[in-house]
């Protein structure tokens, strides 16, 4: 289930709110300028389905963000439990960091958590399969994809280049409840 939970970003062990309803979810959300949708994602993937051809699974769908944002590349990131670099993955959005470019996501499988760091609040939103984000450029954001990750995201992207993360060397996700722990 795609849920919400909001927390002043000095006081983590206290949950001002939690959301379950996509509705209210995508509300509070575009409050803070934070695009969440919940489309289809119901194209059969076996978990070890390659990039391509999840991409071409979801090809009607990429083509339809590719027109609203203008994105030149699309890519995959899927992790299952059995990863041996499952940790080393987990670590690398683990901490908090910016992109020049707006965060786009869209989980096709499983489940991960973002926090997203914004007028003073944290917004830990944990994205099921079919959750469609789009973070703007310049948030400060991390992600956990927990102790045993399991999903699959398609990643859209303006820059050639792909994920590129500028870290804000802030200790601040520390502080929070990690995804699945
Ligand atoms: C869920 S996609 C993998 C994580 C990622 O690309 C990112 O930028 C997290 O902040
Ligand atoms: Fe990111
Ligand atoms: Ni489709």
């Amino acid at each position: 289930m795609s849920q919400l939970d909001i927390y002043a970003d000095d006081a983590p062990q206290t949950r001002l709110a939690s959301l379950t309803d996509a509705r209210d979810i995508a509300g509070e959300l575009a409050r803070v300028g934070v695009a969440f949708e919940q489309w289809q994602a119901t194209h059969a993937l076996t978990d070890d389905a390659d990039q391509a051809s999840i991409l071409a699974a979801y090809s009607d769908d990429i083509a339809r963000l590719r027109q609203l944002g203008g994105y030149i590349t699309a890519d995959v990131v899927s992790l299952r439990p059995s990863h041996p670099d499952r940790a080393t993955l987990r670590q690398k959005f683990l901490d908090e960091h910016t992109h020049s470019e707006d965060e786009v996501r869209f989980f096709v499988a499983g489940s991960g958590a973002f926090y997203l760091h914004l007028h003073q609040r944290v917004f830990q939103l944990t994205c099921e399969k079919g959750d469609l984000l789009s973070v703007p450029a310049g948030t400060p954001h991390w992600f956990d994809m927990g102790p045993e990750p399991h999903f699959t995201a398609i990643r859209l992207f303006i820059d050639p280049a792909g994920w590129v993360g500028h870290f804000t060397g802030s200790p601040i996700a520390r502080q929070f409840p990690r995804h699945g722990e």
